[in-house]
């Protein structure tokens, strides 16, 4: 599978200076799949910022924001926020940051979340990796990991499978389709899945040098 990372240039064939697009890479998976576990280790090894949308949602639920109450109620029932609201909290996160290497994981969700990071921030991802995990493990992982979330309940972890299936997978089938996925096996432990993908960041890493 050919990896494709932003190929803009900080100058123009005039000479003239442009700015350099970030360079992000989406981070997709099932509820529970590891993506916010392997993106720590990602972090650490190769200087990317790491983002989470389910965190940034649940911060601004938190946070008493007129959004509150609806953000709430959605993460609640399983279901996906109004882009506007989400990528507005990525592109606000993504330029406290003062990086330029992005990790956005949980996100796109659905076509709506693609179509609107992309019309809003004019950036394509340099790839996108997914984690692909059997339904029964990911159900498994989210009852064991008691951090507290309202979220990780059986009948809520349910709807969120179902909303994956329904409007998740298409995405990552979007990017298969255009020669953009990474798919990892989330299936084995934590140190094995991420020895491939480290693989796939040296591969990266290789190619922009
Ligand atoms: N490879 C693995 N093997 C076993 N347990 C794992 C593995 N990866 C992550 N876990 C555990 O599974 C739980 C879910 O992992 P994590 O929070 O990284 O998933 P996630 O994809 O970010 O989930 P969500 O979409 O719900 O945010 C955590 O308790 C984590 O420690
Ligand atoms: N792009 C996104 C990401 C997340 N949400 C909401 C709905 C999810 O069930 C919840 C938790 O996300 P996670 O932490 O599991 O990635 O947050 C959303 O609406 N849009
Ligand atoms: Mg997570």
């Amino acid at each position: 599978m050919e990896t494709v990372v932003d190929a803009s240039t900080s100058e123009e064939a005039n000479g003239s200076a442009v700015e350099k697009k970030p360079t992000v890479v989406f981070v997709l998976g099932g509820p529970g799949s590891g993506k916010g576990t392997q993106c720590a280790y990602i972090v650490e090894h190769f200087g990317f910022s790491h983002f989470s949308a389910g965190d940034l949602l649940r911060a601004e639920m938190n946070s008493g924001s007129e959004n509150g109450l609806m953000i709430r109620s959605m993460i609640n029932e399983g279901k996906i926020v109004p882009s506007q609201v989400t990528v507005n909290l990525l592109q606000q996160a993504m330029e406290e940051s003062g990086n330029d290497k992005f990790l956005i994981d949980g996100f796109p969700r659905n076509e709506e979340n693609r179509a609107a990071f992309e019309a809003d921030t004019g950036i394509e991802p340099a790839f996108v990796l997914f984690f692909d995990c059997p339904k029964e493990e990911m159900e498994r992982r989210i009852l064991n990991r008691n951090q507290g979330r309202e979220d990780d309940n059986i009948e809520t972890a349910r709807k969120r499978f179902k909303v994956f299936l329904e409007s998740s997978l298409p995405v990552v089938e979007y990017y298969e389709s255009i020669g953009k996925l990474q798919k990892i096996d989330a299936a084995r432990a934590i140190e094995e899945v991420f020895e491939s993908v480290k693989t796939v960041f040296a591969s990266i890493n290789e190619k922009e040098d």
